[in-house]
């Protein structure tokens, strides 16, 4: 996971800064030296990690902050907010504004991840009410082309490629007619890399702009080459002129150097940020919440959009109304499982929780036993499913056979969803009480 190595350093000073209470100006000196540290080992640009130190600094060792009452929260604050104007301040959105279609052009070199954020992308944006037209421009990795036909096909979305033995220039221009004529609204056109940045690379970036005039430029760079990406973004952005950067692998990038630092040296925000290969694993950038994640401070805002984003309103009502009702049942129980599944790799989630993200380290979390339950609880009847009490051992070792299971997991699969059952018996029990009224609570009120 991202940043990784800094977000248990940067804790472990602040829960020291915590623990002494009143603080001096040289306690302040002292952790701001850790977080120099700390912020170069995560490979963050030099003169970056210069000038936020400076501006911390000279914002924490004021008298307000270190006579206030809370002078560790005060400084731990200070440093959320700079980690925030860091990297970009607000969430920089895309523009999609004027006459559609409206280009959008994704650029970066060869293995960045391009190809994939254009699907990612077009995906999202049709989940937004767009209607995007994909367009394969990379004639030069032929691959290239096939892939991006076939993740079009996965995501059922349209894309123009008529080969790769046509000028990228040409096939940009008749990409964005065949939107207007198909009544598309966005054109994601996927131009070639290299291996790296070379004039031939830069003067055809140069012709397709001048031929389509992107509404957007987007850089697509791979977090995990660190330095080496913020230097690809600043000749991009001095060669052609960016609007954004995509930082892909996040996911893999323990350090998140390039993600601190792209910002401050190129002046273009991140945009979105890839964490996985699915064409699902792409989000929208949102500095403050990434500031929150870094400093252990969870990320709840993500996690409740995920959740919104999987699970469908009349399923939840659903439910509820099962809780409520105490007829949660193991189908139900399955199909909580999927929604969550649905909401991305458990480990990511947990991520999010605050407190929990540094503590994670050993944690491992077993997407194995997941599917190993889904299998259990497929291999039992409808009968069995809804009246869990009937399952006998005979029942027991079928389901375990059926599952490929051991007994074993079948025994702890039903002892937990009693349990799980017993808890919301509680749970909705306390509620129904509370309704009733809270004239008989044992607390004054
Ligand atoms: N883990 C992870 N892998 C990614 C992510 N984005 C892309 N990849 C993988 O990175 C590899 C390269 O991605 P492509 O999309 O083929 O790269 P490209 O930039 O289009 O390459 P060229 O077409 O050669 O310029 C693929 O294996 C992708 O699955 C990400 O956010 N996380």
């Amino acid at each position: 996971m991202a940043f990784e190595g800094l977000a248990e350093k940067l804790q472990s000073v602040f829960k020291r800064l915590r623990g002494k209470g009143k603080l001096t100006e040289a306690d302040v000196e002292a952790a701001l030296r850790e977080v120099r540290l700390a912020l170069l080992e995560a490979d963050v640009h030099f003169k970056v990690v210069k000038d936020f130190i400076a501006r911390v600094r000279q914002r924490a060792v004021g008298q307000e902050v270190l006579e206030s009452l809370t002078p560790a929260q005060q400084v731990i604050k200070i440093v959320h907010d700079e980690l925030t104007q860091l990297m970009g301040g607000q969430q920089a959105r895309l523009d999609l504004g004027g006459a559609p279609p409206v280009p959008v052009m994704l650029v970066g070199l060869q293995g960045s991840g391009k190809t994939t954020t254009a699907a990612k992308l077009a995906r999202l944006l049709a989940r937004q009410g767009r209607q995007p037209l994909l367009v394969a421009a990379d004639v030069y990795r032929p691959a290239a082309v096939e892939q991006l036909v076939t993740l079009g096909q996965q995501i059922q979305l349209p894309v123009h490629a008529p080969g790769t033995d046509r000028d990228p220039v040409d096939i940009a221009r008749e990409g964005v007619a065949e939107a207007r004529r198909r009544g598309r609204d966005v054109v994601i056109i996927d131009t070639a890399g290299r291996l790296h940045i070379d004039d031939a690379l830069m003067e055809e970036l140069e012709r397709i702009r001048q031929a389509v005039a992107p509404r957007e430029i987007l850089l697509v760079v791979d977090a995990m080459t660190g330095q080496d990406a913020v230097n690809v973004a600043e000749t991009f952005h001095r060669r052609l002129g960016i609007d954004g950067v995509v930082l892909t692998k996040l996911d893999g990038d323990a350090r998140g150097g390039a993600a601190l630092s792209v910002r401050a040296v190129t002046g273009r925000p991140i945009k979105f940020v890839g964490l996985g290969e699915r064409v699902d694993q792409l989000e929208p950038f949102h500095p403050e919440r990434m500031a929150s994640r870094i400093l252990g401070m969870g990320d709840v805002l993500s996690l409740i959009e995920k959740a919104q984003a999987a699970f469908d309103a009349q399923q939840a009502q659903r439910l509820e109304r099962k809780l409520r009702e105490q007829t949660f049942d193991l189908e139900d129980f399955l199909e909580q499982l999927r929604q969550v599944r649905k909401m991305g790799p458990l480990d990511q989630l947990l991520a999010m929780i605050p407190g929990l993200g540094p503590r994670l380290k050993d944690v491992t979390v077993d997407e194995g036993e997941l599917r190993r339950i889904e299998a259990i609880i497929q291999s039992m009847t409808p009968e069995e499913r809804r009246h869990p009490e009937i399952i006998n051992a005979s029942r027991r070792r079928r389901i375990a056979r059926g599952s490929g299971t051991r007994v074993q997991d079948v025994n702890r699969l039903l002892k937990q969803f009693a349990e799980t059952q017993r808890l919301m018996k509680q749970v909705t029990g306390a509620a129904r009480r509370g309704r009733r009224g809270l004239g008989n609570l044992p607390f004054p009120r």
